[in-house]
């Protein structure tokens, strides 16, 4: 009795992909053991051997799944918002799966377009503030006396008339990005806290999800129409004097895609237009919640299934990452270097270099992550360089910068050894954390420090499995 109710009892836990099989296969086995006492014997041992053979294939495809689960690396890249995390994840893609790429190119024209017109409207409410709301505190000057005066004001309320049709369309390309739903956060990051009314939509949706939606092809075929009608005034304002001059007097920070695609307006404005690698690279568009890219990663060692996950980077979304922290093999944890001087969106208050040092070092201390490589990318060292040129003085945002060189090599030094103290200090587990310095948008670069870290993972991942 005792043996044969051992036999249906090991039926019920089991679990494997192919439910259904066995599902069957216990029907058959207890129908045996409802068989008359007589053939109680030989209905045990034909139970057994259907239970035996489940065992057997259970145990198949724990090996295989275990198997399987060696052969893939799950990679996670962390870091405040606009750190460069989604520009990582187009470089691993160019890297290993280029062609795929290559095909979303047309799916990111509306993005490109997007961004674009974003950048004209950040101009020309910025003009509005000055020629307009602030008139009362600084009157205009007079006629011939700089780049903001009454001939200046009359041309650009001209660009901005012909330029209206183009705006207007924002809204809907908006929408389409982020499937009809609205988030609502700042217009750009800011030196200043925003001023009232100054608010705008984004958010996004997979570009992969954009490819087949047609009311997203007539939202970028109309926009592409409006833009081939308007590039000349869009090139005459980016182009006006009043421009720069506005720019540089109200330390007005366009987003890095902002300036690039006004320079390349009038190749964007072309009815023909697919973006380039170049574009993909340099688009702005705002991760919402959390996204798996897998791709096929070939290796000496065989050929190997890397998950990427890419996160949204603001505060509010910071929360959802650790449910996504089982089992990863390396986090990859991006800075943006250039951000001294810039404060968080969701907090004007706060630097965004403290932000980053702080969520790296929380981080480092979540036991989830405890076995995952570190490694941390000093991103955007592009504009750092480009704000040191121009002479912006990191200790007057950072004082504990102190009387250092203002040069790169002062800068990088000091971030570097800050970031590494503060790791040690902090991380329980004590592993290593690598650095680097890069440049997103430098594809030969990226792509070098793609390959190194690449290999380091995957050097600990074998040695970890055992798998060669
Ligand atoms: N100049 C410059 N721009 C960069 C660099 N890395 C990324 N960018 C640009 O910075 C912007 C923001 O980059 P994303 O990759 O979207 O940032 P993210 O971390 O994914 O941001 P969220 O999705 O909001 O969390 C994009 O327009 C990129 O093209 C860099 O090294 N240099
Ligand atoms: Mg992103």
């Amino acid at each position: 009795m005792t043996e044969l109710a051992r036999v249906p009892s090991r039926f019920p836990g089991r679990t494997r992909t192919n439910a259904g099989s066995v599902i069957s296969r216990k029907c058959s086995a207890s129908s045996i053991l409802s068989g008359s006492r007589s053939g109680d014997t030989q209905a045990y041992v034909a139970a057994q051997r259907v239970s035996d053979l489940i065992d057997d294939d259970i145990k198949k495809d724990a090996l295989q799944r275990q198997a399987e689960g060696r052969k893939e690396v799950k990679v996670m890249l962390l870091g405040q918002a606009e750190s460069g995390k989604s520009t990582l994840q187009k470089q691993f893609q160019l890297y290993h799966a280029s062609h795929t790429l290559e095909l979303e190119r047309p799916s990111w024209r509306i993005v490109v377009y997007a961004n674009l017109i974003k950048a004209v409207r950040t101009i020309l409410e910025e003009f509005d503030y000055e020629f307009y709301l602030s008139l009362d505190e600084y009157p205009l000057p007079p006629e011939g006396s700089g780049p903001t005066d009454v001939s200046s004001q009359n041309e650009i309320v001209g660009l901005r008339r012909n330029l209206l049709p183009l705006i207007s369309l924002e809204d809907s390309l908006l929408s389409e990005l982020s499937d009809g739903v609205s988030f609502v956060g700042h217009r750009r990051s800011t030196l200043f806290p925003p001023r009232r009314g100054m608010f705008t939509r984004s958010g996004s949706r997979p570009v992969t999800d954009l490819r087949h939606s047609t009311s997203t092809t007539v939202a970028a075929n109309r926009a592409a129409q409006v833009l081939e009608m308007t590039a000349d005034y869009i090139d005459a304002l980016w182009k006006h004097r009043s421009v720069k001059h506005l720019l540089r007097a109200r330390k007005l920070r366009l987003e890095e895609s902002g300036c690039f695609f006004l320079d390349e307006v009038r190749r964007i404005a072309q009815m023909d237009y697919i973006p380039s690698i170049e574009d993909v690279l340099h688009v702005r568009l705002q991760t919402v919640g959390v996204i798996e890219h897998s791709m096929k990663v070939n290796t000496v060692s065989g050929s190997y299934l890397w998950r990427i996950y890419d996160v949204g980077g603001t505060r509010s979304q910071r929360p959802a990452w650790c449910s996504y922290f089982d089992d990863v093999n390396a986090l990859i944890f991006l800075a943006p270097i250039s951000a001294f001087d810039q404060y968080l969106e969701e907090d004007p208050l706060t630097n965004r270099i403290h932000d980053s040092l702080e969520l790296l070092t929380s981080i480092c201390s979540n036991k989830l992550l405890k076995d995952a490589q570190l490694i941390l990318l000093f991103n955007k060292t592009d504009l750092l360089r480009k704000k040191l040129e121009a002479g912006v003085q990191i200790r007057q945002y950072i004082m504990s910068y102190g009387n250092r060189p203002n040069n790169y090599s002062g800068a990088t030094e000091y971030f570097r050894t800050h970031f590494l103290a503060a790791h040690k200090k902090k991380d329980a587990f004590q592993r290593k954390l690598f650095v680097h310095f890069t440049t997103m948008l430098d594809v030969q670069a990226t792509q070098i420090i793609i390959a190194s870290v690449g290999d380091m993972i995957m050097r600990k991942h074998i040695a970890r499995t055992g798998l060669l």
